[in-house]
């Protein structure tokens, strides 16, 4: 079989002879360019050599004639800046209000589709897409309405990558498939807005008045309501949203706006005159809620009876964030027996809500239809940088807002596959002993053959990921990790510990500047939380935490205890775990010369709360901490 033709990268100039694929020195080659303008880069797998003789190697794609110009299919209402934009590259379809099956029919001839929060990009539709789809766009944030492993899977099934590169390519989005970019923050004021217009709405009873007066009522004693103005507001997740709510919410005239965040920077938040507080504190002491935090698993469902147990009583509650961080049930509940005075929700856990909402239809919710990010000026900036972002994908180019981008070149993708997993490993480690108040920065300290010669981007990138896709909706990669923890406030320091032999990473540590742990026993020498490990074989480890050496694979659920050592105690902790029932698949012990002892345990599934309580009730063991899953 012929070679494909060589286009130059324009980075480097050098010759690269696949049409979307990165260069090694990191440029993108120009074919793709060319490709959309000529012809269509179509995923068809060229078979090598090697792969005839029964092995598998690097597969480049070919360069197949195609139309002049992509087919951009928009399925929800975007700005006409950003349709204008559009209608320059390729031939802009319009078609709102698809059916699944409808969607799944239009996008076989569409290079590009851009969505809102509407339209449910799932496995079906990027199978139905036949590898034509080349970028989604989600005009807004949140990209929980598009299946973005599907989108990997997607380029997988095309292009089928080498064996030893798969993990990578599942961590890291692929050279070849459908890219997903965002627009994440032309939408950050207006929602901030809406949050601070359903908090007058709701202490004036603005809605409800505005109903009773329509119907032909004159009810002034009825719709009395509450002030503002010595009052205190806890802004529930302090990031691009919540922290533009703050803002505003001082200028308000509330007495005190207070912050709950596990991730924000103090400083960010000083410098606001916001007070970061710990959960239970915001729950005690704030009047109204303004929530903005992503749905993840950690904050599904996390307003629930008990967190609204612990509220002042009579307390309101704004939600602009996503309609899964309440249990809808729960704040029914509260609503009936008054601990909540009034909800204002703008975002429900099914949209549209069905007939059987429990809160839709009551007097003391106030309800807007996913308006957050419904301004004029938002739409417009939502659509023109959605547009950008997509028409610099089509033409082969990174977006920094892309949430699946190709990453580094294959020699450097093969060469540090190994590590990707232990980086992603060792950050989501280190941000599950965090305590309440967050952490300032990123220390990381490779013991490397390299020195300072080891491309670090792509680790950088995994720690950050591991790290930050815990507490935020960003996705994480190559290109924009380092902007994402910059945004936050992080800084990130790296150090490279020269070794000997030709090992490309012996070791990887991730410290975290904060002495705030949820176990003591992580923070190291210098009072920072510090996770080690390095690969075996090819498997993750954990080697120290803190000062303690453990020796344990970096998959599943492990159990941190911190212990007296003590002849019946290890016996003990296995005695509780196993009349739970709850398997230990391996365990590692580090005791120091004055008894302090650390063990590690891996464990089959997540100890339940009060097996962590009557592990705390032995009498020798200080603390416990689980880092779960995901890891
Ligand atoms: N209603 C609407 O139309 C709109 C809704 N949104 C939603 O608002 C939310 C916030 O968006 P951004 O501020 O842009 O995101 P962001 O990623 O900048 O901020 C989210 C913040 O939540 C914090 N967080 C994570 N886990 C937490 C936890 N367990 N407890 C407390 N805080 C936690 C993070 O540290 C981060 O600071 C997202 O869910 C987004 O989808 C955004 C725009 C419009
Ligand atoms: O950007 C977000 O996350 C939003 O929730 C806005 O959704 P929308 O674009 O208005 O459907």
């Amino acid at each position: 079989m012929q070679a494909p033709p060589a286009a130059s990268c324009r980075t480097c100039h050098l010759k690269s002879w696949s049409g979307v694929e990165r260069c090694s020195r990191g440029g993108l080659a120009s074919t793709s360019s060319k490709a959309l303008t000529g012809t269509r880069v179509v995923a068809a797998i060229r078979q090598s050599a090697s792969r005839q003789a029964g092995r598998r190697a690097a597969l480049p794609v070919v360069a197949v004639a195609a139309p002049e110009r992509p087919v951009i299919l928009v399925t929800e209402k975007l700005g006409d800046p950003g349709i204008e934009l559009l209608q320059q590259t390729g031939d802009v379809e319009t078609a709102y209000n698809l059916t699944p099956e409808q969607l799944e029919e239009r996008i076989k001839t569409a290079d590009a589709l851009i969505i809102r929060s509407a339209t449910q990009v799932t496995k079906e539709v990027f199978k139905a897409a036949g590898g034509r789809l080349k970028v989604v766009g989600r005009a807004g944030v949140g990209v929980d309405n598009v299946d973005l492993a599907s989108a990997t899977d997607m380029s997988r099934a095309t292009l089928s990558t080498p064996r030893t590169l798969q993990a990578i390519a599942y961590y890291l989005s692929r050279q070849h498939g459908c890219l997903v970019v965002n627009a994440p923050t032309a939408n950050t004021v207006a929602a901030a807005e809406h949050g601070i217009a359903l908090i007058c709405a709701l202490s004036r009873n603005v809605a409800q008045a505005d109903a009773s007066v329509k119907a032909g009522k004159w009810e002034r004693t009825k719709y009395v309501g509450v002030s503002i103005v010595g009052k205190t507001l806890a802004v529930m997740g302090f990031g691009k949203v919540g922290s533009e709510v703050a803002r505003r919410g001082i200028g308000l005239g509330f007495e005190k706006v207070i912050a709950y965040d596990p991730y924000a920077s103090e400083v960010k938040a000083a410098a606001l005159g916001v007070k970061l507080v710990s959960w239970e504190e915001a729950l005690a002491q704030a009047d109204f809620f303004s929530l903005h935090m992503p749905q993840t698993p950690q904050t599904k469902g996390m307003f629930n009876d008990d967190a609204f147990g612990k509220m002042k009583k009579g307390a309101r509650i704004v939600n602009v964030a996503r309609g899964g961080v309440i249990d809808e049930a729960a704040l029914a509940r509260a609503l009936d027996n008054g601990q909540v005075a009034q909800a204002a929700l703008d975002v429900f856990q099914k949209e549209p809500p069905p007939a059987d909402n429990p809160l839709v239809g009551r007097p003391d919710v106030v309800c807007t239809p996913h308006l957050g990010a419904s301004t004029r000026e938002a739409q417009e900036g939502v659509a023109l940088e959605i547009a950008e972002a997509v028409v610099a994908a089509l033409n082969g180019e990174l977006a920094a807002t892309a949430v699946n981008a190709p990453m580094v070149s294959a020699e450097v993708l093969a060469e540090l596959q190994p590590f990707v997993a232990l980086a992603q490993g060792l950050g989501t480690a280190a941000v599950q002993l965090v305590g309440s108040h967050g952490f300032t920065d990123i220390h990381l300290t490779y013991n490397t053959s390299r020195g300072d010669d080891l491309d670090t981007r792509l680790l950088r990138a995994m720690v950050i990921k591991g790290i930050l896709e815990q507490i935020t909706t960003s996705t994480v990669n190559l290109v924009n990790a380092d902007l994402l923890a910059k945004n936050r406030g992080l800084r990130i320091r790296e150090t490279f510990v020269f070794a000997e032999g030709k090992e490309v990473l012996n070791t990887l540590k991730v410290s975290l500047g904060t002495t705030d742990t949820k176990f003591s026993a992580a923070l190291g020498q210098d009072k920072r939380i510090s996770v080690v490990g390095s690969v075996k074989g090819s498997q993750s480890y954990l080697t120290r935490v803190g000062t303690f050496d453990v020796d344990l694979s970096l998959q599943g659920i492990i159990l941190l205890t911190r212990q007296i050592d003590k002849p019946g105690v290890i016996a003990a902790v296995a005695t509780v775990l196993s009349s739970a029932g709850v398997n230990i698949s391996y365990m590692s012990v580090s005791v120091t010369p004055d008894n302090d002892a650390v063990m590690a345990l891996g464990l089959d599934q997540d100890p339940p709360e009060d097996l962590l309580a009557q592990l705390t009730g032995l009498k020798e063991i200080t603390e416990t901490c689980v880092l779960s899953e995901k890891i």
